[in-house]
């Protein structure tokens, strides 16, 4: 298979593993489709692990020309407009496996959202390698699930190794959440 191939058939499988995720979140099944369930994803654990790659192989998360970079476990991303490392700008969706309560988001899953972004602006190709320092999220109003939101996330100033970045998420003209960052280049041997 080539490599153009293998990424396509990994953002299928992720696009059908975040609605299984979403499904999840949102079923009580019965005790034989439970049962059923655990056996047949115990099934698919078993058979992946014959195909684990090392880190620099594989496609999870480290796919930027994929929705969410490749991986469902962050909420549902796509970047329409990058010009990196000055700006990022696009549309996500929280769906129903990010739920923390009463139709809105998980608090935590706001911050996971911009760290991505955040991560893939300061590890931008040509960059060296950057890592999050600190991270506020302040919290406007509630992130609804399923709701189409779109975000910006930009570099504030460079300070020498460190990078001041900063991020909105909305949903229409309301801003649900804003955040700043601090990514500081690593040195040479740091992990
Ligand atoms: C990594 C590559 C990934 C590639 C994949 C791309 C996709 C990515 C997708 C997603 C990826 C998402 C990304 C992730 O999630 S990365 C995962 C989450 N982050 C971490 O695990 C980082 C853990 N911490 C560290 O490794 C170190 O503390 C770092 C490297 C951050 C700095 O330790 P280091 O020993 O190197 O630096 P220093 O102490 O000499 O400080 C240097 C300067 O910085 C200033 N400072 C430091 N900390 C803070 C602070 N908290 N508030 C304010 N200021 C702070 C400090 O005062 C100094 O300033 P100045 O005195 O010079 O003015």
């Amino acid at each position: 298979m080539t490599a153009e191939a293998s990424l396509r058939q990994h953002d299928a499988v992720v696009t059908r593993l975040r609605h299984f995720l979403d499904a999840l979140a949102s079923a009580a099944p019965d005790e034989q489709s439970g049962e059923r369930l655990r056996h047949d994803l115990a099934r698919w654990t078993e058979d992946l692990r014959r195909y684990a790659v090392p880190e620099s192989r594989r496609y999870y998360g480290r796919s930027p020309t994929l929705a969410s970079a490749g991986q469902a476990t962050t909420p549902w991303y796509v970047v329409d407009e990058a010009t990196p490392p000055e700006r990022l700008a696009g549309r996500a969706s929280f769906g129903t496996f990010f739920l923390g309560g009463r139709g809105a988001a998980h608090g935590g899953t706001i911050p996971l959202l911009f760290d991505e972004l955040f991560g893939w602006l300061a590890n931008s190709e040509g960059m060296p390698p950057s890592r999050t320092a600190y991270l506020t999220t302040n919290y406007r109003a509630v992130v609804g699930i399923g709701r189409p939101l779109t975000f910006t996330a930009w570099t504030d100033r460079v300070e020498g190794r460190k990078r001041f970045l900063r991020a909105e998420l909305r949903d229409g003209d309301t801003v649900c959440a804003e955040a700043d960052a601090l990514f500081v280049t690593l040195r040479p041997g740091q992990p």
